[in-house]
């Protein structure tokens, strides 16, 4: 404690330099952005001259008229967060405090593995299992029904969906996030307004696919910027990008803090210059806060412990020198701070001698804040828009990345046709020959595994993507799940049918099926809901495994149903109640029914090519193959059941996904197993 009046000078100094021209204060947040010197300095950046920030400052006015949101300023305190293994219990931050303010820029700091994106995930609201400490919003306790909509995530990995132009995926952004609060007009004005704000403008035509990764990141920031947030968080927004683009973007997030907006992000290793860009610093190691504090200050405090930075150095790289290869130093800068508290505390006492006051104790604030909840606890709505629009909007997106997915479509398009192709030829003309109809029988069984495969590998293969993507999305509250879910399922029917019946169509005919529109129809129900029961199952596979486990586990599962569907086939009478039971298990078993019964049930006897045929009486071959007692319309049923099932456990799914910590919460479970035993 000896060391306190040494940081408190330090602190008096950086405050000073805090509250310089450049380096503008929080207080001041809403006022017009300020033409930065630290912002142009190098001449490098075209798009980041003093007439372009003008426009910057009067366009980013236009997005704070848009929307009245309280500021927010975000308080934890003694913040643990620990996880079990199998190797035990693990302590990933180690009671942690800090503090985030209305109108600063501040950067997590550290070593890899310190707990950076942890502490972010926690402070988001990302992760929530396995934490403790106090997290405050205003002076409240975080309220997350509150707090998740007035804060955005943006995550490392910014997934986008690759076939909307950049002005398509801002009409969603704002359709959904905005819903009927502002008209097409205001809408359009504030696209434009971010867009030209954020460099995109001219690139607005272009599809995310073809951005580069800087335009990339600044359009997920851009997305996010639609509902005006007041508090952002970015895990690591820099990384992949070059320089220019790392600096364009901190430039922008500084901007953006100008306004009254807290913005808090995660960096590796910010070059000098660009560590200057930032208000704050927290800096960690090991789970612990090692300093929190104004970015100048930065240098001084480490004066103070006996690490001096040379002048040549830039105080980023060298704090993370020190903590790293002096552990003892880490400790004794978190114990100077207490762990991000102190400096917090020292901050209020300098804030009440005579500066402004600061943002927590600002009871004017407060009273926003408060109005703010009452407002949205009255308006009890969870999202912007409701079920139905969300619905919608989805399934036009949906849509349209299908219709552009041009490549996929025509590669469906070619397996369906020369899978069709293929089968027919194989089963050419045997519909109605009672010298093959085993061979008709056999005709069933391949539609069957054709829908089976093709359907079930398609979400297994593409799903685990949309997850990542669906995650931003979903936990920046642009919509439910079940309305993206409601929406994924419908999107991808109409193309499933128009293939399937090409495929159905085909084969039919080829393999001389007897032309009856009854019959055929029966036919297709039952292939298509074999592809839409098996889409089921591969998007409940899809949505809780990655797309390399799923490949494995996926086949697997359904290499038992087939053989349990074709069981008994030539002791049809003979199958034992048991085998029965566990075959009415199996899904297949029902498509494979359905497709067989379409083709023999009711029918006159077949030809025969030979001198004799056995199963001319096609009664004679359903008998043999067990499906004597069986019903069309049984069949169809147990179908839809299944398609049911397997679709509700896909959202469930789905739904534990959406919440980082189910592998931590799953990790749980297994240790207490394993401990229990
Ligand atoms: N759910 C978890 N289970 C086990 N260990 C975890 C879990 N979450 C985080 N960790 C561990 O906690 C430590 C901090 O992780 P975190 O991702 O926060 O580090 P970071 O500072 O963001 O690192 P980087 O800069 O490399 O991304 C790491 O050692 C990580 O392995």
């Amino acid at each position: 404690m000896s060391n306190i009046p040494l940081v408190r000078r330090a602190i008096v100094g950086a405050t000073l330099a805090h509250n310089a021209p450049g380096l503008q204060s929080p207080g001041q947040s809403n006022s017009p952005v300020e033409p930065d010197p630290m912002i142009v300095e190098g001449g490098q950046e075209s798009q980041w001259t003093p007439a372009a920030l003008e426009r910057v400052g009067s366009t980013l006015k236009a997005l704070n008229r848009m929307a009245k949101r309280p500021p927010v300023h975000l308080l934890f305190e003694d913040v643990n967060y620990t996880v079990s293994s199998h190797k035990g219990e693990q302590r990933i931050l180690q009671s942690v405090s800090g503090e985030f303010r209305s109108g600063e820029l501040t950067c997590i700091l550290g070593p890899s593995g310190a707990g950076k994106s942890t502490l972010l995930n926690i402070l988001a609201g990302y992760t929530l299992n396995g934490v403790t400490g106090r997290i405050s919003v205003n002076g409240h306790v975080r309220d997350m029904r509150v707090f998740k909509k007035l804060s955005s995530y943006i995550m490392q990995d910014d997934l986008l969906q690759p076939r909307l132009t950049v002005q398509e995926s801002m009409w969603i952004a704002a359709d959904l996030k905005l819903g009927k609060e502002l008209g097409k007009p205001e809408k359009e004005l504030i696209i434009e307004e971010i867009l030209q704000t954020l460099g995109l403008w001219d690139h607005r035509d272009t599809r995310s696919e073809k951005l580069s990764g800087g335009q990339s990141k600044r359009l997920t920031v851009a997305l996010e910027l639609v509902n005006n947030p007041p508090i952002i968080f970015l895990d690591e927004p820099t990384t992949g990008l070059d320089i220019v683009s790392i600096r364009q973007l901190v430039v922008l997030l500084r901007l953006l803090s100008r306004q009254g907006r807290t913005i808090i992000c995660t960096i590796h290793q910010p070059s000098a210059s660009l560590f200057a860009l930032f208000d704050r610093v927290y800096v960690m190691a090991r789970g612990m806060c090692c300093y929190q504090g104004a970015a100048p200050l930065l240098v001084p405090y480490l004066s103070e412990l006996g690490h001096t930075c040379p002048t040549t150095h830039n105080p980023a790289d060298f704090v993370l020198e020190t903590i790293i290869t002096d552990a003892e130093a880490a400790a004794q800068m978190s114990e100077l701070c207490q762990n991000g508290k102190l400096c917090r505390k020292l901050d209020r006492m300098l804030a009440r001698g005579g500066k402004k006051p600061i943002l927590h104790s600002d009871e004017s604030i407060q009273r926003i804040f408060v109005e703010h909840i009452a407002k949205e606890q009255m308006q009890k709505m969870e999202f912007p828009t409701t079920f139905f629009t969300q619905f919608y909007i989805l399934t036009k997106r949906m849509f349209i990345q299908n219709k552009r997915n041009l490549t996929t479509l025509w590669i469906q398009l070619a397996h369906h046709l020369t899978s069709a192709i293929l089968l027919g030829s194989i089963f050419f003309g045997i519909g109605n020959d009672g010298a093959y109809p085993v061979v008709n029988f056999k005709f069933c069984m391949s539609c069957l595994v054709f829908f089976m495969y093709t359907y079930i590998m398609i979400p297994i293969l593409l799903f685990p993507m949309e997850v990542h993507l669906l995650r931003r999305e979903y936990f920046n509250r642009w919509y439910s799940l079940k309305a993206y879910y409601a929406a994924l399922s419908f999107a991808t029917m109409p193309a499933m049918t128009l293939l399937g019946l090409i495929f159905l169509v085909i084969t039919y005919f080829m393999s001389g099926q007897l032309l009856e529109w009854e019959r055929f129809t029966l036919f297709s129900i039952s292939g298509l809901l074999t592809g839409i029961c098996s889409e089921g199952l591969g998007l409940a596979i899809g949505a809780a495994l990655s797309v390399t486990n799923g490949s494995i586990v996926g086949p697997s599962i359904v290499s038992p149903l087939l053989v349990l569907c074709c069981y008994g086939m030539g002791f049809g009478p003979y199958i034992e109640g048991t085998m029965r039971a566990l075959m009415s298990a199996s899904y297949l078993r029902y498509g494979l029914s359905g497709l067989t019964l379409s083709l023999f049930e009711n029918r006159r006897p077949m030809d025969c090519s030979l001198e004799f045929c056995l199963y001319s009486d096609s009664k004679l071959l359903l008998r043999d193959v067990g499906m004597t007692n069986d019903r069309y319309y049984i069949q169809i049923i147990g179908l839809l059941a299944f398609t049911f099932v397997y679709r509700l456990l896909a959202y469930f799914a789905l739904r534990y996904r959406m919440t980082a910590d189910f592998s931590n919460r799953f990790m749980c479970y297994i240790s207490k197993f394993l401990k229990h035993r």
